[in-house]
């Protein structure tokens, strides 16, 4: 039997087959990649298509496309990118009645066969998504993980890399809070090379950089026009995966359980977290100041009332 970690990654569209394909070029792992039953077989198509890839990048990893779940026993990691996406003119919120039911019926599933795998969540609006799937599966907590924070916080550092002409690689961030227009940018705890960006930027500038992080989903689906960002959250995801897969204990912020940290509860929130095998390892709680404080009890009274129209 294959040594090989196993990843399922659940809706092969634009998200679900890009991450597919960085993950088999990183050698994750072996990849099942699951849609709906289409008479065409798109996602077979898509698999293979990505396999054939192989000798030429030069990575080792089988890659399938199937609609059946039985294929996606024992995973070790599942990503969750079922679902809509949504059009110019509409909020992540306007998604959550469809997406609660795609993530009810993926999530069983996915549970059925791979009972210790760890989860994470795309489908938007992903805390209530997540929410919704940590309560389907019945999983421990840190094994059932948003995204979020990864794709915000990169926006973030490449509007600030442009903004000083400086490498991306230098730049460091954290966006707290929910995926949404009022996430929580912590420009206090961002650095470019160690340097506070206040120090660097001025203070308008640093605003406008806040201001364009919390829409930038907003500007990729004007831009788009027919959908919404792919390849950096795909890059967010399989970051995410890796870290789980290869037990780095990363810290990388994550939408996570939150049980008293950041003064909440029983609620999924975006957070800086360590991620290892066992999932969320920890929860980092930083110091906030009360403007912070503020901002963050906006973002989560928005995810609240997203997490009300659940059923
Ligand atoms: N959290 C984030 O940061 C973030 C970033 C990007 C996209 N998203 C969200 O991710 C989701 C996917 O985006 P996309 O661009 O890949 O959309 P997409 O339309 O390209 O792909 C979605 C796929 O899900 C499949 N699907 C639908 N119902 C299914 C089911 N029951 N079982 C299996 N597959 C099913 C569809 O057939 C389709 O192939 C959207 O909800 C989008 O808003 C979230
Ligand atoms: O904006 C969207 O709808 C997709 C995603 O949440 C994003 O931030 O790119």
């Amino acid at each position: 039997m294959s040594k090989r970690k196993k990843i399922t990654v659940v809706g092969a569209g634009f998200t679900g087959a890009t991450a597919a394909f960085l993950a088999a070029q990183k050698e994750l792992g072996d990849i099942v990649l699951v849609d709906i039953p289409q008479a065409e077989n798109p996602t077979k198509g898509k698999a293979l298509d990505m396999a054939e890839a192989g000798p030429v990048l030069g990575f080792d990893a089988n890659i399938i496309g199937t609609s059946d779940y039985a294929e996606t026993a024992d995973s070790d990691v599942v990503i969750i990118t079922a679902g809509i996406a949504r059009k110019p003119g509409m909020s992540r919120d306007d998604l959550v009645q469809t997406n609660q039911k795609v993530m009810k019926s993926v999530t069983k599933e996915v549970v059925k066969y791979s009972p210790n795998t760890t989860i994470i969540v795309l489908t938007n609006p992903v805390d209530a998504m997540t929410y919704t799937v940590y309560k389907e599966s019945g999983f421990p907590k840190e094994r059932v993980i948003g995204q979020s924070g990864v794709l915000d916080t990169a926006r973030f550092r490449t509007f600030v890399a442009q903004e000083l002409n400086l490498s991306v690689k230098d730049v460091t961030g954290f966006v707290l809070g929910g995926h949404g227009d009022d996430m929580v940018p912590l420009v206090r705890y961002s650095y470019a090379g160690g340097i506070p960006l206040e120090k660097l930027i001025p203070q308008d500038r640093l605003e406008a950089i806040v201001a364009r992080t919390r829409t930038g989903g907003g500007e990729i689906v004007n831009l788009l026009g027919n959908g919404s960002a792919y390849y950096a959250p795909a890059a967010s995801l399989v970051e995410m995966a890796e870290a789980i897969l290869k037990d780095q204990r990363r810290v990388l912020p994550s939408i996570a359980y939150l049980e008293g940290e950041y003064g909440f509860e029983g609620i999924y929130l975006g957070v800086p977290t360590v991620l290892g095998a066992n999932g969320i390892e920890q929860i980092i709680e930083l110091d906030l100041t009360e403007g912070e404080k503020a901002a963050l009890s906006k973002s989560v009274e928005s995810v609240k009332a997203v997490m009300q129209v659940l059923q």
